[in-house]
């Protein structure tokens, strides 16, 4: 087909593999486009979740947002396709898999990983907001790692364009600043919010306002009480960059161009990322 006309996609396209994971609306699988061989990620959505849960316009808006994302830290949506029960999304494939199972398993990042890690999540940020597109949803489920161990942005399920912005609780509290959680307006600045609350679950294998109680939570985020475990050992700079970033007022937070200009960055992130 020509490069402008959509290709119909059908499941007879691809071999499916191995389970690669499993989210709230379907499973995703590895699969082989059999013409091109070429390894992909395809995810599963069943139709009738999608309606009950009323977000198919997320999920077109996803789509349509994808599509015009080039980004190296950014995963592609290649395109999608659907039969009579599912809705299928094709995936660049991410050859390390998801990004908080590896922080499980390591507990916390070293200053040099968690910095090259942050410094990539802040240039795909400028990206994004560049084409006036806000993530929201940044937090380590939907971080992936690729086959060089570079990070990848993952599932803009919950993404916007700045000009109409929606209130939709999304997810775990952990992530939302206080704009979100109190319900006012929010632009791209809760991206750099988010990005200072994985800064921080980075280092220390947890995040900042982890609390038992939900209402709890929401207390340490309004009121920004921030504390530094003395364990593990982490140092001045980080710290920081981090108190920067995890500012009441979103105006005034860390700029992410100023994020890449921080000495820890500077000193920590491996260029390459
Ligand atoms: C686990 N894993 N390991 C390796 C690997 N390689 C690639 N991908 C993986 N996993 C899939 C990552 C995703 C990327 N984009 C997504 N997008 C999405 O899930 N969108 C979506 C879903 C349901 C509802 C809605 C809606 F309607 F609310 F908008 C939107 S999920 C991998």
């Amino acid at each position: 087909p020509h490069a402008n006309e959509e290709k119909r996609w059908v499941l007879s396209d691809f071999e499916v593999g191995k389970p690669l994971g499993r989210g709230k609306f379907g499973h995703v699988y590895l699969a082989r486009e059999k013409r091109s061989n070429q390894i992909v990620a395809l995810k599963v959505l069943f139709k009738s979740q999608l309606k009950q849960s009323q977000v198919e316009h997320q999920l077109r808006r996803e789509v349509e947002i994808q599509s015009h994302l080039r980004h190296p830290n950014i995963l592609r949506l290649y395109g999608y396709f659907y039969d009579q029960t599912r809705v299928y999304l094709i995936l660049e494939y991410a050859a390390k898999g998801e990004l908080y199972k590896e922080l499980t398993r390591c507990k916390h990042f070293n200053e040099k990983r968690s910095a090259t890690y942050i410094a990539s999540l802040a240039r795909a940020l400028i990206y994004l907001h560049g084409k006036h597109v806000i993530h929201r949803d940044i937090k380590p489920e939907n971080l992936l790692i690729g086959t060089q161990g570079e990070l990848k942005i993952a599932d803009f399920g919950w993404s916007v364009h700045t000009f109409n912005r929606r209130r939709t609780m999304c997810g775990t509290l952990d992530y939302l600043p206080p704009e979100m959680v109190e319900k006012t307006e929010h632009d791209y600045h809760v991206d750099i919010w988010s990005l200072g609350i994985l800064c921080y679950e980075f280092l220390y294998g947890v995040p900042p306002f982890e609390a038992k109680e939900h209402s709890e939570t929401y207390r340490r985020i309004v009121n920004v009480d921030l504390k530094f475990p003395l364990k593990p050992l982490v140092s001045p700079a980080a710290k920081d960059l981090i108190a920067q970033m995890l500012v009441k007022n979103s105006a005034s937070r860390l700029p992410l161009h100023k994020v890449l200009e921080h000495p820890w960055i500077v000193q920590n992130a491996d260029p390459s990322g």
